[in-house]
């Protein structure tokens, strides 16, 4: 398997509201974490694409060795946007046989806990076009939906999104897969400041931790 991530990630105006303080402030937060994401997700050896519209998160992406393309025509939201960046993956590098839809939040994932998800993923899910989730650290939402390339369906990120792909038939990796007790980075996703404390008590890459150190 060859394997991709498409990220996406509204306008910094807009992303994040549940943080709080300035606009500048979470802004620069939402790019170090996307830095932190992407640094893992190359070091992992996967082709990364960000959707965005806004060309400052565009630029980091581009900095950090990832693709990036804006929203889709006519289509609005989250899982729109992955379906979206799957597609123009797919166009732009043919190899990539399967995809990870990574949220851009996890300041603490590493390269080894994406990559042993993908290990479990071509391990425990049997049928080719089958999917798989990693649920995030309370256990109902999304940290990462895996699946073939060529999948046209649409994903189901949102509210209660863990309980939603398990419905749509994809597997549950935490569930089934012992190494998953290891994916605390993987799982840790930053909605909240409390998050953020959780994330930084894993242990966040660097850009987030400079991030943290500029603000102590
Ligand atoms: N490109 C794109 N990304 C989106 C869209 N909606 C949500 N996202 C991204 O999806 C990810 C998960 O969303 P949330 O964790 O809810 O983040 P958020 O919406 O920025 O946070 P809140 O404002 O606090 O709800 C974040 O990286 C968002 O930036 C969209 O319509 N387009
Ligand atoms: C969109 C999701 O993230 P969050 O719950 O952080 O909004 C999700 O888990 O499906």
């Amino acid at each position: 398997m060859t394997w991709g991530a498409v990220l996406a990630v509204k306008p910094l105006s807009a992303a994040k509201s549940r943080l709080g303080g300035s606009d500048e402030d979470r802004g620069g937060l939402v790019l170090a974490m996307l830095d932190d994401v992407l640094a893992a997700v190359t070091a992992a050896g996967l082709v990364a694409l960000v959707v965005t519209p806004d060309p400052e998160i565009a630029s980091l992406a581009a900095g950090a060795g990832a693709r990036a393309v804006g929203e889709p025509a006519g289509a609005a939201g989250l899982n729109a946007a992955f379906q979206h960046g799957q597609r123009a993956l797919l166009e732009r590098v043919s190899a990539v046989s399967s995809v990870v839809f990574l949220q851009a939040d996890l300041p603490a994932l590493t390269a080894t806990q994406l990559r042993s998800a993908l290990a479990a993923h071509t391990r425990l899910v049997e049928t080719e076009s089958a999917q798989s989730f990693v649920a995030d650290s309370t256990g109902t939402g999304t940290a990462a939906l895996l699946r073939p390339a060529d999948l046209p369906d649409a994903p189901f990120f949102g509210s209660d999104s863990a309980a939603a792909h398990r419905r749509a038939g994809a597997h549950d990796l935490v569930a089934r897969a012992a190494e998953a007790a290891g994916w605390t980075g993987l799982r840790r996703d930053v909605d909240t400041r409390a998050d953020l404390a959780d994330a930084a008590r894993i242990g966040v890459g660097p850009a987030t931790s400079r991030w943290l150190r500029a603000r102590s």
